[in-house]
């Protein structure tokens, strides 16, 4: 059941700026969150979100994560003049105070707070918390970034206490390195941080050597960090989706998190001034969209960065109509990552491939995973004969076609595309009952090559005796939402019903576990297949070697 997106906003948290001259600065303005919370009501969204109030964080909330001396000095400045203030700011760096920032960050933090309880308490499925000043930046004991106090470190911290979760799953999207929020999990295993962030071999600010791939977390927190180091410009929405089906996904679920926070920043779509990059607001949408099945659906995005206003606006309500459940926009004409974004992925890969058994390749074949991709002329030609309206492909043609192709095993090359094809995929496993072989290969495999497609529609066919167990098939039948729009038709037994109708209804499948190293023999079969076939479709690549 869909208990509702949560949308958090007080209109307090856009009175404050920058006084004085400070060009690192002068991209932080209230703006931002005006012209966002704006289009959310203009497009109709902000009516369909669960509106929460905002409360002012706590002393004790803000010691989760500060130190006592540093909220002392931060309490001080409501009553600094301007060149108090000025002064004060001078010991950190690209942040700037006001006196009314000090309530602003109150309010932020509390804000997300609002949010996580709401989510834990099952008020509400996810949401969004509007806010500013950004997070992820503060230390323990020094603001950083525009960020006061730590927003999405503290919230972190604040649901392990309050309702005993065991771990948390932190997302930071935005095109900076959240150091902050990495210092203050790097030995805790309970907290896996990933984050992607402009780096171009540390000449891009915050500029630190503890934001490259190799820097995993330390002690019990070992491969609990990752780091995605974007060293171009530029970067598009293939480069992306592929650290998501190669990286973050495969980890996500072998993880298995009870909570997923998003550090929102929005400074990594195109237009921003920070970023540089390319990608296009929809692609928040996928983002959104591919998170939203782990945790059971408990999803807490709050904002970070994002500083051209017009593209901040658009990639928010892009968020929002994916957290309501809306189908994602077709990801339009990608062509798969380019090779400094690849060279990124390998390091990652490979620096976390001892703690993370998804990212392991060993083993002999087992289970083949048939995939066939037939036009709808192909369709018509050979199995839709007596159809009378030519253009119909009615669902007793499908079920016909779908009888016939059982038999023929069809490896997909690129010739075998037209436009408007349809995407038919079977499982056909010998026993495969194992839960994390399927999901890498969903995630691994079949997701980038279903994004590469962009097909018009999705035909899910349920194999009789897969061995595919509901949860498992809710998943598939969620994350595969995330194409055509949406448009998805399944074909199954009666005995998977109820499941699949209430992942096609929109709610979160429910969570795998964690997830064991897969058998051997599957994960070659994926990779056999992924090997075989990444000629063709970039999106399968992991590494710049064409035969690696
Ligand atoms: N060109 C201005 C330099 C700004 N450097 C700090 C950026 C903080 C982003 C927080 S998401
Ligand atoms: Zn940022």
């Amino acid at each position: 059941v869909n208990m509702g997106t949560a949308l958090i906003y007080d209109e307090e948290m856009t009175r404050y700026k920058l006084l004085w001259v400070d060009p690192a600065c002068k991209i932080e303005v209230p703006e931002r969150l005006v012209v966002s919370y704006g289009a959310l009501v203009e497009n109709g969204l902000a009516d369909r979100c669960v509106s929460i109030p905002v409360r002012e964080a706590t002393d004790a909330d803000i010691l989760l994560v500060h130190s006592e001396e540093y909220l002392e000095a931060v309490k001080k400045t409501p009553y600094m003049t301007l060149e108090e203030l000025k002064e004060f700011t001078l010991q950190y760096g690209d942040v700037y105070f006001h006196p009314n920032i000090y309530h602003c960050a109150k309010l932020a933090l509390g804000a997300t707070l609002q949010l996580v309880d709401n989510v834990m308490t099952g008020k509400v499925r996810n949401g969004l918390a509007l806010v500013r000043p950004p997070g992820h930046h503060s230390m323990r004991s020094a603001a950083s970034g525009f960020c006061i106090f730590n927003n999405v470190a503290i919230a972190a911290q604040y649901v392990k206490q309050k309702y005993g979760v065991k771990r948390v799953l932190i997302v930071d999207w935005d095109i900076h390195h959240g150091q902050g929020v990495q210092y203050s999990f790097e030995d805790d295993p309970s907290v896996l941080y990933f984050s992607w962030h402009r780096y171009e071999h540390q000449k891009f600010w915050p500029n630190l050597r503890e934001s490259d791939f190799d820097v995993v977390g330390k002690e019990k927190g070992a491969g609990s960090t990752i780091n995605v180091p974007w060293n171009k410009v530029k970067m598009q929405n293939s480069d992306y989706l592929s650290i998501f089906f190669h990286v973050l996904l495969p980890v996500a679920y072998e993880f298995s998190p009870d909570l997923v926070l998003v550090c929102a920043g929005f400074d990594s779509a195109i237009g921003d001034p920070e970023g540089e990059m390319c990608a296009t607001p929809d692609i928040f949408a996928h983002l959104t969209h591919l998170l939203m099945n782990l945790a059971g659906g408990k999803l807490c995005a709050v904002l970070e960065g994002g500083y051209n206003l017009k593209s901040l606006a658009q990639s928010v309500c892009q968020t929002v109509h994916s957290l309501l459940g809306d189908p994602a926009p077709r990801p339009a004409n990608l062509e798969g990552p380019c090779n400094s974004a690849l060279e990124s992925l390998q390091c990652v890969r490979s620096a976390h491939r001892k703690y993370w058994s998804c990212l392991k390749h060993a083993g002999s074949l087992k289970y083949t995973l048939i995939v066939n991709v037939l036009s709808f002329s192909t369709i018509r030609e050979n199995f839709i004969k007596d159809a009378d309206d030519k253009d119909a492909v009615t669902l007793s043609s499908l079920i016909a076609l779908v009888d016939k192709m059982e038999k023929n095993e069809v490896v997909l090359t690129r010739d075998l595309l037209y436009s408007n094809l349809f995407f038919y995929i079977s499982v056909l496993s010998q026993g495969c009952s194992d839960a994390s072989g399927f999901i890498q290969a969903v995630l691994g495999l079949l997701l980038p090559l279903g994004y590469e497609y962009d097909p018009s529609l999705v035909l899910l066919v349920q194999t009789p005796g897969s061995g595919i167990c509901d949860s498992v098939w809710q998943q598939l039948t969620g994350l595969l939402q995330g194409l055509a729009q949406g448009h998805i038709l399944v074909l199954m037994q009666r005995t998977c019903i109820d499941p699949t109708c209430s992942s096609l209804l929109g709610d979160a499948a429910p969570s795998l576990g964690q997830l064991h190293a897969a058998p051997p023999e599957d994960v070659e079969a994926v990779e056999n297949l992924r090997q075989r076939l990444k000629a063709d479709w970039k999106l399968l690549q992991t590494t710049d070697e064409p035969d690696d």
